[in-house]
């Protein structure tokens, strides 16, 4: 499988340099020159096969010339096997039509590990014989930091410089951040928003000096290999749902557009998605984009699904790409403009394209409570605040009745403890495996949110070329 940015102009790289390479060199992100796709026969084949074998079959298309199946299989025996549900991802049935699929049972709690603990695993696969050494920079609004770190943690040849908002993380996302002591652990929390963190990153991948100097990648979702990783779940929980011969929708909580992206790839390649429901909370950038084109970027309102307080969602770009015939010079033209005026429309065929596969939706705080509280009388099951944004859309979008609709549960309660104890009075208690996160020591610096100031924060502690 060959890889070509959305920006036109880098070379097209394959499945391994691709995930060392994180970000194009043109500033664009990479996605496969073409979809690949699963018959209907070979969808349902998937049907009461594990989570590691369902991962196998998706992704082989998509690693093929860089891995073979049983080194891929190797790897995510690995991943999977640090999950606390042999499910790896279970299913939760709400009501008659309501499912929550549960992402979070992780070593750190949300849907991200199920991408980076595979991550880590390739990286350290593929630097394997090499004198080669990663500089990893990411940007994280909570929940990507502490799952990056767990996969990358005393890992020889990369350190991961991860750099937070500060004081706009809950103190549970922080501190399963900080309270990791590995010398190759750095956590930066930067006078900012996760947009100014975001917007550095890709600043270091496009600085010349910097990016000559230290071999830069990426573990945000912006690196191809996160969302590859994130269309296995799609498959596993349709086919449970009666996919191939059923139609599914799915509701997702988004903020970066990863998750979400990660769907329609599962629909490119020939799953059965009805609607993919993208919902935000305040911050709501995207929803405004679906529903009248208007992609313009406001100030970030802190909410109580800090992980969702994002502006600029990174790939959207790979929709747009997709929505414009894969026009790179067109598609570089207008996220310049963007990058300029943090505004731009939609083409009417991004927008129609969209619409056909999309919906959206803006849940306020109240609303994020009432999901809450249902949720809570249904199935006993208390939800995070981006979950409850997530079923709280799933519950009134326009899609045929028959159809039966899964909510991403994107991370574990306990994450974000006090505001789900603000809107439903329950406490969720720290799962074992961070049970004493409160007692560990932690560590991180706090910078200005420059680039000069973190390029040579990192600069004194990266391992050059
Ligand atoms: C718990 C949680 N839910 C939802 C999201 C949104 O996902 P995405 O950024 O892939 O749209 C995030 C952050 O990415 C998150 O951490
Ligand atoms: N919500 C994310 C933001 C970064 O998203 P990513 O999926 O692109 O890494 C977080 O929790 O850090």
């Amino acid at each position: 499988m060959r890889y070509q940015s959305t920006r036109g102009t880098a070379p097209e790289l394959d499945f391994r340099d691709v995930t060392l390479a994180g970000l194009a060199k043109d500033g664009g992100l990479y996605v496969p020159v073409e979809w690949p796709s699963l018959s209907d026969a070979e969808i349902a084949g998937l049907a009461g096969l594990s989570y590691v074998e369902t991962a196998v079959r998706v992704m082989a298309p998509f690693t093929a010339g860089s891995l073979d199946e049983a080194e891929l299989r190797e790897l995510c025996t690995q991943a999977y096997g640090r999950f606390s549900h042999d499910a790896v991802t279970p299913l939760v049935q709400l009501d008659h039509r309501h499912f929550l699929l549960e992402l979070f049972h992780g070593p750190t709690l949300a849907f991200k590990d199920v991408a980076l603990q595979l991550l880590g695993l390739f990286f350290e696969r593929f630097l394997k014989g090499t004198d080669q050494h990663l500089t990893i920079v990411g940007a994280t609004s909570g929940d990507t930091g502490s799952a990056a770190i767990d996969a990358v943690a005393g890992r020889e040849g990369i350190d991961i410089f991860m750099l937070h908002p500060n004081k706009r993380v809950s103190d549970v996302q922080r501190r399963q951040m900080t309270t990791v002591l590995a010398p190759n652990v750095h956590n930066i929390a930067i006078e900012g928003s996760f947009d100014d963190a975001q917007a550095m990153v890709k600043a270091m991948f496009n600085d010349a000096g910097f990016a000559s100097r230290f071999q830069v990648t990426a573990v945000n979702s912006i690196n191809w290999a996160r969302l590859m990783a994130q269309v296995v779940y799609y498959f596993y929980a349709a086919v449970r749902l009666g996919a191939p011969a059923r139609q599914v929708a799915f509701s997702v909580p988004t903020g970066n557009f990863g998750d979400v992206f990660a769907g329609y790839v599962a629909a490119k390649m020939g799953l059965p998605v009805a609607k993919l429901v993208v919902a935000t909370n305040v911050n709501d950038i995207l929803h405004r984009a679906l529903s009248s084109g208007d992609y313009s970027t406001g100030t970030v309102t802190p909410t109580a699904a800090p992980s969702m307080d994002i502006q600029v969602s990174s790939n959207f770009e790979r929709l747009l790409f997709d929505l414009a015939n894969r026009d790179g010079a067109a598609l570089a033209e207008q996220m310049r403009g963007f990058e300029s005026s943090k505004a731009m429309r939609l083409t009417n065929a991004q927008q129609q394209g969209a619409a056909a596969l999309f919906a959206s939706d803006r849940v306020e705080p109240d609303e994020m409570s009432q999901a809450m509280a249902w949720a809570a009388s249904r199935a006993d099951e208390i939800l995070d605040p981006h979950t409850a944004i997530g079923l709280a859309a799933a519950r009134r979008a326009p899609i045929a009745a028959d159809i039966p609709i899964v909510t991403l549960a994107t991370a574990h309660p306990a994450k974000f403890g006090d505001a789900v104890e603000r809107a439903t009075g329950l406490r969720p208690t720290l799962p074992g495996r961070i049970g004493d996160l409160f007692d560990r020591e932690e560590r991180y610096d706090i910078l200005p949110a420059t680039f000069d100031a973190v390029t040579a924060y990192i600069a004194e502690r990266a391992k050059p070329r």
